[in-house]
């Protein structure tokens, strides 16, 4: 084996003592591969180390590949893409933490525009297009042209509006963003104040940002790459401010990509971490009286006529927002891809880490098989899981409520921005808390760039606060939750996710009937338990704001926040267990992968029950020895997972290049990979470092010379 210690060590030491080394020089360890030849590095590059932990597993992998991404279809054309990528230099990513800001944006421009050859000269249908940009992994304006640029125009465009902007946007003839933050408002919309004033007599809006705080700030791709912005202003008519409305604003020649004249603009400076989303430019915009044609305005819900006058179709104002609903219900299944990531890479290396047991110079014991590690890492294996299918749930949902908005049915719009706000809230705040955690499972390796894991938490933590920081999100819910059981008293029946509140009555004195650790795996029981914490919380907080009696209303759900927080995760919680019940009760074809499910279920539910104890226990729910048999049965089922987590983790389907990590990789080929990783870092590049002769000599020699004299 190369890890035979004491060659390596010899090498290490003669490397660090030679001052004279040249630039680019390779350690010897390296060498000392290369030297045996490249079938040498061949044969071990084919050592699977995880072989043994594959042949334990007791389900057939392929056919959960299809069950995590949802089609046979699926997997295939997922898994084409993942290796068109890969396999590309251009789409290199493992040299990205060591670049400029500068480099790295030019990097993600020059992969934008290879990407959109290869989606031209391949003919990729868009569901092979998305893929491969995801599978690109570099966050950069075409997120924001794809993801909000054209579904605004889409959802709030009047058809000839479509007809006209659309193709542009389609064949990157023009390239637009989502300029609705400002410097000074964010969460509160409505407290925008770029103004959009319409002039009768030129036909025209005058865009205009009267203070500093009115400045846009933070849209991905306004900063250097976009030419069009959706531009989210007040719109101001006969003197009357009719609140905030969408327009198409040009803010680049299509020449030369100059500002506009009136258009300020640039990037709004370097984000946390290293790599990361620094490849995005989010930008700042000012306008000084800017004019665009009357018709640049999305009329889709309201218009302004020729006159002047300001016309309000009959739909629900909140329509407007359909942008950011559709990006929230996206955030869903990206939780679930950056969670599986993280996790994927912890479980693989804590499979190769071993340390401490060793017997009689037997091997030591993997790291996976500490029953601390498996209580932290298989509940966030089943949280990826979880994800994956409310993700799945939440699109069947959204594309529902699409087409009902489509016949002018807006009955479900409440359930959509509940669902979509409280799980976007819910799944990303658990993911960058998952990631940080998969990074500590890692040991001090996890904290290495090359182990992946800090660039995936600072790409992913802004997604806690992008598309609505996530207890604005979460207070939403509690509204609806408040307004919900306040309307149970008259009768009326709550609907979709809320339904279970109908059943008031008995869910509020309901009593688990578990009695030993197996009941726990009953559903129905892990059901039952659910609805009644999550509806007695809610009632509380309602009867608790209404006991405040000498408060308005607003006030009491201000001073009840916490709470109301609390219930809301609550709720969503239950959606997760519920619709992943739902998908265990499912017909799931593949050797043993429906039991896998169901523990992964279980594990998922029972952990949550184990985390929010004081919840149930508070609301009466459960018994602490009924919390204690959970925690029982959930010893058990880590165990259950043991044998399968790699397996489990190998169902993603992720290549190599897309996890970016040497500590997950497919063959567990650990520590070469680290090895070789660490000359690769621009330190490595001269033996003497820069400044040695500026900072360390002097100091070195400095201090010499005081000893001498003493
Ligand atoms: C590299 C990783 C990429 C991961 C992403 C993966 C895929 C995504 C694909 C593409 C995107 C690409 C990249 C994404 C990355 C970053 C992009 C980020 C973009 C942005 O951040 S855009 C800006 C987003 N801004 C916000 O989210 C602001 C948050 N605030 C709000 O949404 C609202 O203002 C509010 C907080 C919900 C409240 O609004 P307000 O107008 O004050 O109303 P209320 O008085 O509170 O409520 C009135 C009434 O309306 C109901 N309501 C509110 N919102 C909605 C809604 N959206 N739909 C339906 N109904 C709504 C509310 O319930 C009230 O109802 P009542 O019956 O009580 O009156
Ligand atoms: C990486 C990134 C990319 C982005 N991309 C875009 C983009 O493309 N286009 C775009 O328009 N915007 C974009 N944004 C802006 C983003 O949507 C906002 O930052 C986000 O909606 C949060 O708003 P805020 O910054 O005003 O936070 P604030 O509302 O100022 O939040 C500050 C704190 O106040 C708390 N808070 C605020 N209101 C309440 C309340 N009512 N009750 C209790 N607590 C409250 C919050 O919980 C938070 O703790 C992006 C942001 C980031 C970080």
């Amino acid at each position: 084996m190369w890890r035979g210690g004491s060659n390596t060590r010899t090498c290490k030491r003669r490397f660090f003592s030679s001052p004279t080394r040249s630039r680019h020089h390779r350690p010897p360890y390296i060498c000392r591969l290369h030297s045996r030849g490249s079938q040498h590095l061949k044969a071990m590059a084919e050592v699977d180390h995880l072989a043994a932990e594959r042949a334990t597993a007791r389900f057939d992998v392929e056919e959960m590949k299809v069950a995590w991404a949802g089609s046979r279809h699926a997997v295939h054309v997922a898994d084409r893409m993942a290796r068109l990528v890969a396999s590309d230099p251009v789409f290199r990513k493992d040299n990205r933490t060591m670049l400029s800001r500068k480099e790295l944006f030019k990097d993600t421009l020059r992969k934008a525009a290879h990407a959109w050859k290869r989606i031209v000269e391949l003919r990729l249908t868009e569901e092979e297009a998305d893929l491969l940009r995801q599978y690109v992994d570099q966050p950069g304006y075409v997120d924001l042209h794809w993801g909000m640029f054209v579904p605004a125009i889409k959802g709030q465009g009047t058809e000839e509006q479509q007809h006209k902007w659309l193709p542009l946007a389609y064949k990157f003839q023009i390239i637009g963003c989502y300029a609705q933050t400002e410097l000074g408002h964010g969460s509160n919309v409505q407290g925008l104040e770029t103004t959009a004033t319409f002039d009768p007599k030129t036909d025209e809006f005058v865009i205009h940002s009267p203070t500093l705080t009115s400045s846009k700030w933070w849209p991905g791709g306004l900063g250097k790459a976009s030419t069009h912005a959706v531009v989210y202003a007040r719109l101001i008519t006969e003197g009357k401010d009719y609140g905030i409305h969408g327009f198409i604003v040009q803010l680049r020649s299509l020449e030369d990509h100059s500002p506009l004249p009136g258009v300020t603009l640039g990037d709004i400076g370097g984000k946390f971490g290293s790599g990361a989303y620094n490849s995005m430019d989010n930008g700042v915009l000012r306008f000084d009286h800017v004019r665009i044609p009357r018709d640049q305005m999305l009329m889709r819900l309201s218009q302004v006529t020729r006159e002047g006058k300001y016309v309000h179709s009959n739909v629900p104002k909140q329509l407007l927002y359909g942008t950011m609903v559709y990006v929230r219900q996206s955030i869903v299944a990206d939780a679930s891809k950056a969670l599986s990531r993280a996790v994927c890479i912890a479980v693989r290396y804590s499979a190769v880490r071993k340390q401490f047991g060793s017997q009689d110079g037997g091997p030591e014991t993997q790291v996976l098989n500490y029953k601390t590690q498996q209580s932290r890492l298989f509940p966030l294996l089943a949280s990826a899981y979880a994800f994956r299918f409310v993700g799945d749930w939440l699109n069947w949902l959204y594309t529902d409520v699409t087409q009902k908005l489509e016949a002018k049915d807006f009955s479900t719009l409440q359930e959509a921005h509940a669902c979509t706000a409280g799980l976007k809230a819910v799944t990303t705040s658990v993911t960058a808390d998952a990631i940080e955690e998969c990074r500590k499972l890692c040991g001090g390796h996890g904290y290495l760039n090359s182990s992946g894991l800090p660039e995936l938490f600072a790409v992913y933590v802004p997604a806690c606060t992008y598309e609505g920081d996530n207890v604005v999100l979460l207070l939403q819910v509690a509204r609806i939750l408040m307004k919900t059981v306040s309307q149970l008293a008259s009768g009326k029946q709550p609907v979709g996710t809320m339904a279970y509140m109908g059943k008031v009555q008995y869910l509020m004195q309901c009593k688990s009937a578990v009695s030993s650790a197996e009941d726990w795996l009953n559903p129905d029981a892990i059901q039952e338990a659910f609805e009644a914490r999550a509806l007695r919380m809610a009632v509380n907080c309602a009867q608790n704001i209404s006991q405040a009696a000498s408060q308005e209303e607003a006030a009491g759900f201000y001073e009840r926040s916490p709470d109301l927080l609390e219930a809301a995760v609550a709720h969503i919680q239950l959606i997760i267990v519920t619709k992943f019940i739902e998908k265990v009760h499912q017909e799931i074809p593949g050797h043993g992968v429906k039991e896998q499910l169901q523990a992964l279920c279980n594990v998922y539910a029972l952990y949550i029950l184990h985390k929010h104890l004081g919840d149930f226990l508070a609301t009466g729910c459960i018994t602490p020895r009924q919390g204690a048999l959970a925690n029982e049965q959930l010893g058990k089922l880590y165990a259950q997972v043991r044998p399968n987590a790699v397996a489990l983790v190998d169902a993603f389907n992720y290549t190599d290049h897309y996890l970016g990590s040497v500590l997950g990789r497919y063959d567990g080929d650990v520590y070469p990979a680290l090895y070789e990783e660490a000359w690769k870092d621009p330190l490595n590049e001269t033996v003497v470092p820069e400044g040695y002769h500026e900072y360390l000599r002097p100091l070195i020699k400095q201090q010499q010379l005081k000893l001498s004299r003493l």
